[in-house]
């Protein structure tokens, strides 16, 4: 288990490093567009597993979502102090 930020800071640290096998570099090089595209998924997903499935299954689809904003924010350059800032 592990919080928000303890995944923005590994997620930032496979950006910076580029390790052989990780998904996060593979979702960067796709770009922001790909990401766009697999946040939208990921948010219906969220919808529908909150409408019609258990909370255990909205919450992993929470997470998923959680992790491909995060790939968007590394793709798109923004800290999680540039998200803060609007809460
Ligand atoms: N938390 C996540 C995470 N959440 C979702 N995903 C990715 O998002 C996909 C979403 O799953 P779906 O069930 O929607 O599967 P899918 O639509 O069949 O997926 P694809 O066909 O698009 O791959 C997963 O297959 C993962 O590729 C994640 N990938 C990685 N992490 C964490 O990110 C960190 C770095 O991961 P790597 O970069 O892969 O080392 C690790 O701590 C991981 O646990």
């Amino acid at each position: 288990m592990k919080s928000f930020e303890e995944l923005f800071a590994e997620l930032s640290h496979k950006a910076a490093t580029r390790p052989a096998g990780s998904g996060t570099v593979a979702e960067l090089d796709a770009g922001v567009h790909a990401i766009g595209k697999k946040i939208v998924e990921e948010a219906a997903e969220v919808w529908m597993a909150s409408e019609h499935e258990s909370d255990e299954r909205a919450a992993e689809e929470i997470s998923q979502l959680l992790y491909h904003l995060q790939v968007l924010m590394l793709a798109k350059g923004l800290s999680l102090q540039d998200v803060y800032t609007h809460l």
